[in-house]
């Protein structure tokens, strides 16, 4: 059965917007990270490696255990690079002990993603530590070098579409790959830390050309430096996928909100929410300085 939501008792908007605070601030202070990338795309990433774990077929992984603190799933070698993010949430899990893992790690992800200039996402806490014992297997996330066949099959898992897919992956608009965490590596220049529909623009203007990298994995590479992994490529190559992107390229405010519904639905997989009410919208910093 779905994992039951319990949201930290007494605990409101008011209290979840303190720790939204927190970790924005914190991207503030310490935005040298990465050669001035920042830690956005970083926690943007580890937000999605905690819940992509997901199986719907026996409802195991997924955000909900906040299993990643246990080595067995950090030392998951697709998870390699993620320690700058968990080393980056320790401080604020301290400063708000009552918080789960699994809401913190969500959360970071909502908020790097808003202070990025995303979406508004719209958020539910209640996910509940579980035990090492509960922490997936390695080997439930994605291998880079496939296709567009392979990445339908994978997020199929999940129950996904082909327009959530492509929604989904919209967000390597953000940060970039590192040759020594996946054996990819992307250009400095390309990298960004705000959150656009230019995947999408770059994917269908570029003049992309397969090439061996110093770690020998074959990427795309462009003229102007860009880089896209062959998974990505395949968004282009699938017909069924193509369609999407070009929807996106011409239409940001389309990827917006399609990105938004499929990032809730990848956060909130294999949970039960009824018993909680309307989820939380959080105010950027921006926003509340005012
Ligand atoms: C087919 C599915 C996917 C594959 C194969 C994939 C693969 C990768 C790889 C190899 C990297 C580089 C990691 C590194 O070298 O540091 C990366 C980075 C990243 N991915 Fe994905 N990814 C996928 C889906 C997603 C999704 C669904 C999201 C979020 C919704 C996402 C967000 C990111 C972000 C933000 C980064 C940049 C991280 C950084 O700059 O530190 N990816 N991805
Ligand atoms: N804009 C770029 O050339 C880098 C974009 N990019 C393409 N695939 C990616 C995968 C992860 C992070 C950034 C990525």
């Amino acid at each position: 059965a779905l994992h039951l939501a319990q949201a930290e008792d007494g605990k409101g908007l008011d209290d979840f917007q303190k720790v939204y605070n927190a970790i924005a601030e914190k991207l503030r202070d310490e935005d040298e990270f990465d050669g001035y990338i920042g830690y956005g795309p970083n926690l943007v990433r580890l937000s999605w490696h905690v819940s992509g774990t997901f199986d719907k077929n026996d409802n195991s992984g997924g955000s909900f255990g906040g299993t990643y603190r246990f080595k067995k799933e950090a030392d998951d070698p697709a998870n390699k690079g993620l320690q700058n993010a968990a080393r980056f949430l320790e401080p604020i899990a301290k400063k708000f002990p009552w918080i789960s893992h699994g809401d913190l790690y969500t959360l970071a992800g909502v908020t790097a993603l808003q202070e990025m200039q995303g979406p508004k996402i719209p958020w539910r806490p209640g996910r509940v530590d579980a035990d090492e014992k509960d922490a997936p297997e390695n080997g439930r996330l994605p291998d880079a070098s496939k296709d567009g066949n392979y990445v339908r099959h994978y997020f199929g898992r999940f129950g996904f579409s082909d327009q959530e897919i492509v929604a989904l992956l919209g967000a390597h608009c953000l940060g970039k790959t590192h040759l020594e965490n996946s054996g990819y590596e992307g250009p400095w220049g390309a990298a960004t830390n705000t959150f656009t529909n230019e995947f999408f623009v770059n994917l269908l203007n570029e003049n992309w050309k397969l090439e061996k990298n110093d770690a020998g994995n074959e990427q795309y590479n462009s003229n102007k430096g860009y880089m896209m992994l062959p998974t990505d490529y395949g968004l282009i190559q699938d017909g069924k996928f193509k369609k999407y992107v070009e929807k996106y390229a011409k239409d940001q405010d389309a990827f917006f909100e399609d990105f938004k519904s499929a990032y809730v639905k990848l956060l909130e997989n294999g949970i039960d929410f009824s018993k909680l009410g309307k989820a939380y919208v959080f105010k950027t910093l921006d926003e509340q300085d005012s």
